[in-house]
């Protein structure tokens, strides 16, 4: 099963982007927890369509209907189900193309997977719509987190050619993530997101779209965090990470970058303070042997720019397996990277709080 995933937080995604509804049912929440549904609102918000220039023109408010899982203002510990209804569809879009592969989108693989019977209307399950229902759990994950202290955030690190510059990756403050958050285009160098954004504006006057880097980071987490060989805290994030639309590339800590260093510069040297391990870099993204070491988790993700794209393009009619031409009438996300930097977030916190989960059980035993 596709549409499912994890190992203490189970997570079931349901819906198409033009079907009635979309959502999901959250298995293995500790009970007992009142969540702060206003804030959740926030993230939700955060990622909705419509909202902008730099955004698809469908407007959808992402509001969710709590179905089971939460009764006199707190977890029951059963399964946690919302629903998010789709109320702005506009299917005569896909009507003319329907034969037609967008190239760089899921029709011409979803067709072979599900031998036509796909549900291709606006991406059907494919689309980058079914990431409110992931927002809405990471906004769980996130309250559950805080509580432990831990704190995910990011920035948008590239569009295009534009960079801003990066994360200190030994100590990122509250107070930056804080900042961030309430950003439209979250850049540390405020310059750089209007140059952004112009970047974004231009390809959409074109009948193009631009990708970019999305930078997080995970900020106070517990040293022991993940296991050797395949449930380390990279691959955790990486199968979660690569699950959402769009998403190309991810790389840890200084990355590819690591492989032009001598050792003596790579390796993330360390000192006491206090009580507690540190390091004076971090090369190594807060991460040795696939468990925390408890400076911050910094990681980068690339994502392509949006295949939907009002240019004529070359490609195939997939019924009478002949070649085309296609060109892409509806509304599109210019760059899907603005909006997927909660997504991202809330995909990143889920994973956190599922391996911080997996920890507890070993936890009660006495340590090192
Ligand atoms: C928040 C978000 C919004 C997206 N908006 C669009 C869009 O408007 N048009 C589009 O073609 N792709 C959009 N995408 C990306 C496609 O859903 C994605 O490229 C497609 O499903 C194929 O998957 P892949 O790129 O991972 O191979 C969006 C993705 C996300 C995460
Ligand atoms: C609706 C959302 O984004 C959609 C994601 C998407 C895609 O192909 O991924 C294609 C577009 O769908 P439609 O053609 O129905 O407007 C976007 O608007 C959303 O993110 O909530």
């Amino acid at each position: 099963m596709s549409s499912t995933w994890g190992n203490n937080i189970k997570l079931s995604l349901f819906g198409e982007s033009h079907g009635g509804a979309i959502g999901i049912n959250i298995d293995g929440l500790p009970s007992g927890i009142s969540l702060n549904l206003e804030e959740i609102k926030i993230e939700m918000k955060r990622r909705a369509p419509g909202q902008d220039k730099t955004a698809t023109s469908r407007k959808e408010k992402d509001e969710f209907e709590i179905l089971s899982g939460y009764f006199n203002d707190k977890t029951t510990g059963t399964p946690l189900s919302i629903m998010i209804r789709n109320t702005n569809t506009q299917s005569k879009d896909y009507d003319k193309t329907k034969d037609f592969a967008r190239p760089g989108h899921a029709d011409f693989t979803g067709r072979k997977r599900y031998l036509g019977n796909n549900d291709y209307r606006g991406g059907g399950h494919f689309s980058g719509r079914l990431t409110a229902p992931i927002v809405f759990a990471g906004a769980i994950a996130k309250q559950i987190l805080s509580s432990e202290g831990v704190i995910v955030g990011s920035h948008i690190k590239s569009i295009g050619e534009i960079e801003d510059n990066s994360f200190d990756p030994t100590k990122v403050s509250p107070r930056l993530l804080e900042f961030l958050k309430v950003k439209k285009l979250p850049t540390i160098d405020d310059n750089k997101s209007v140059e952004m954004e112009k970047t974004i504006l231009r390809a959409k006057e074109e009948g193009d779209s631009v990708g970019g880097v999305i930078e997080l980071a995970v900020i106070n987490p517990m040293a022991g965090l993940g296991s050797p060989f395949f449930d380390s805290v990279e691959s955790h994030l990486s199968h979660m990470i690569f699950s959402i639309p769009g998403v190309k590339g991810i790389e840890f800590g200084k990355g590819f970058d690591i492989t032009k260093m001598r050792g003596s510069k790579a390796n993330d040297e360390m000192y006491m303070e206090g009580e507690e391990v540190k390091t004076y870099t971090n090369n190594n993204g807060g991460i040795l042997g696939g468990i925390s070491s408890g400076m911050p988790i910094i990681f980068r993700v690339a994502l392509k720019p949006t295949a939907s794209i009002a240019k004529s393009q070359r490609t195939i009619d997939m019924f009478k397996n002949k070649d085309a031409k296609i060109e892409i009438v509806g509304r599109h996300d210019p760059c899907i990277v603005v909006r997927a930097v909660p997504v991202l977030e809330a995909a990143t916190a889920i994973v956190i709080l599922d391996l911080l989960m997996e920890m507890k059980k070993y936890d009660g035993f006495k340590r090192a």
